[in-house]
């Protein structure tokens, strides 16, 4: 992250430099209305991945795969922790996005299956 968007000093304490309060509060939040534009094109390529890689799930056990899940929760705690984030922001950011993602694909197995034995009929 680049400098200008670093997390500002203690309440009370002034601003080293730059725009202070509701000034610098509308700055930050088109800082972060870009960030969340990159973020959910990111989320969005995460997800069609994931709904191909479901287009090979055949059972319920394989879209739940824990296994999967903890080691992406184990990395993505990693990863966090390395760039200087509060690791337990990312992992439970991503717990609920896998659990979305698990949701998802239950859906899109069961929409198969359906029309699976419907064209048996
Ligand atoms: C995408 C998968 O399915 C589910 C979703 C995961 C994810 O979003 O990272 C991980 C494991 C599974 O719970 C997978 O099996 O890799």
């Amino acid at each position: 992250m680049s400098d200008e968007h670093r997390i500002a000093p203690p309440a009370g304490s002034t601003p080293a430099g730059g725009v202070d309060g509701p000034a610098r509060i509308a700055e930050l939040r088109v800082a972060i209305d870009a960030l969340d534009q990159q973020i959910v094109a990111l989320l969005a390529e995460r997800t069609r991945v994931v709904q191909e890689l479901t287009a090979h799930k055949t059972d319920e056990a394989t879209v739940r795969s824990p296994e999967r899940a903890r080691q992406v929760l184990g990395r993505v705690h990693d990863l966090a922790s390395r760039q200087g984030m509060p690791p337990e922001v990312a992992v439970g950011t991503y717990r609920a996005l896998i659990d979305e993602l698990t949701r998802m694909q239950l859906e899109m197995l069961a929409a198969r299956r359906a029309a699976a034995s419907l064209a048996e009929k």
